[in-house]
């Protein structure tokens, strides 16, 4: 049997597939997986203005089209990049083993954040409105600039630029082996993750019942009810990628989800957070959600979208 994933050509992207790859031909000897490089959208208009405001999907809709017409069975998404509908026919089959969940600190100087924080004219990359607004709510003070691109693209921003130091995902960076240009890793109290960050889902075609039964295995169900949790209030609050949330579950040891979650404005001067436990994720999800949009939320974002349109 030959199985063929759609990734996109990143050096992360590749590297997930590949992982893939290696689980499902360790499992079975007589399977093949080959990998299709797909060029999306977002892959295009990286460093355009655009993709500041490019909405959801970006770089999964030419994945998705190639899943419908058959050019391929699976696509490996990150999980936090991977949008909350589906087209027709097509469903997030699964969600695999969680990786670090935590953003990462790189330095261009060596500096901790501590360090940084008493320094005038300090400047951090991201291209995140959550990671924008969490630094903005600790260090009111710095200046935070956008650097897009993939993980390699950022570092040598940075580099370019003269920033003192950039956040990535760990995850991103654990997998590209540049875990030593990590300063430092920040607690998710700190800065909550982006939903499903450091999680990989599996894109297949919901009629495809011979595929989901051999990769059933790949399934983690404790992973999958935390970030089905976390997605669960995306969806609520619809957030797309770039919307300055971050929401984090765990599992607590009777077998509940624990999840965390912060809306912050662009400026970080207004942030509304609050954490739930509960046994359904999706209740749970929409509930805090719906908690947090009254609280304060709803108007936090509704101001995000006026000025990203
Ligand atoms: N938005 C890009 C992206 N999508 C997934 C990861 C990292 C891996 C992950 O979170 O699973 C990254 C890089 C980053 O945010 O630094």
């Amino acid at each position: 049997m030959k199985i063929t994933i759609g990734t996109r050509a990143s050096k992360l992207a590749l590297w997930q597939a590949e992982h893939i790859k290696a689980e499902i031909e360790g499992r079975y000897s007589d399977v093949e997986v080959v990998l299709k490089k797909i060029v999306t959208k977002g892959d295009k208009i990286l460093d355009s203005p655009l993709a500041k405001v490019g909405g959801k999907g970006l770089f999964v809709k030419e994945i998705e089209n190639e899943l419908i017409s058959g050019e391929i069975d699976i696509a490996v998404h990150s999980m936090k990049d991977v949008p909350t509908e589906f087209p027709d026919g097509l469903e997030l089959f699964a969600i695999t083993y969680r990786g670090d969940p935590r953003d990462a600190f790189v330095s261009a100087h060596g500096k901790s954040l501590a360090e940084l924080s008493h320094k005038e004219d300090v400047t951090i990359g991201t291209s995140s409105l959550r990671r924008q607004a969490q630094l903005l709510i600790r260090y009111s003070h710095w200046n935070i600039v956008w650097v897009r691109g993939n993980v390699q693209t950022r570092l040598k921003r940075m580099e370019e630029r003269g920033m003192d130091g950039i956040i990535l995902a760990a995850a991103g960076l654990q997998r590209l082996e540049l875990e030593h240009l990590v300063q430092e890793y920040i607690d998710p109290e700190v800065m909550v993750p982006a939903i499903g960050q450091g999680a990989l889902g599996l894109e297949i075609r919901s009629a495809d019942n011979e595929l989901k039964e051999k990769l059933k295995f790949l399934i983690h169900p404790e992973t999958t009810q935390c970030v089905l949790a976390e997605r669960a209030l995306l969806r609520t609050m619809e957030g797309g990628c770039q919307v300055p949330i971050g929401a984090y579950a765990t599992m607590t040891s009777d077998g509940q989800v624990h999840l965390k979650a912060m809306v912050g404005s662009v400026d970080g001067k207004t942030v509304v957070r609050r954490e739930s436990i509960g046994n359904d994720p999706e209740v749970l999800g929409i509930d805090l959600a719906n908690e947090m949009l009254d609280a304060g939320a709803r108007a936090i974002l509704q101001e995000v979208y006026q000025d990203h349109q």
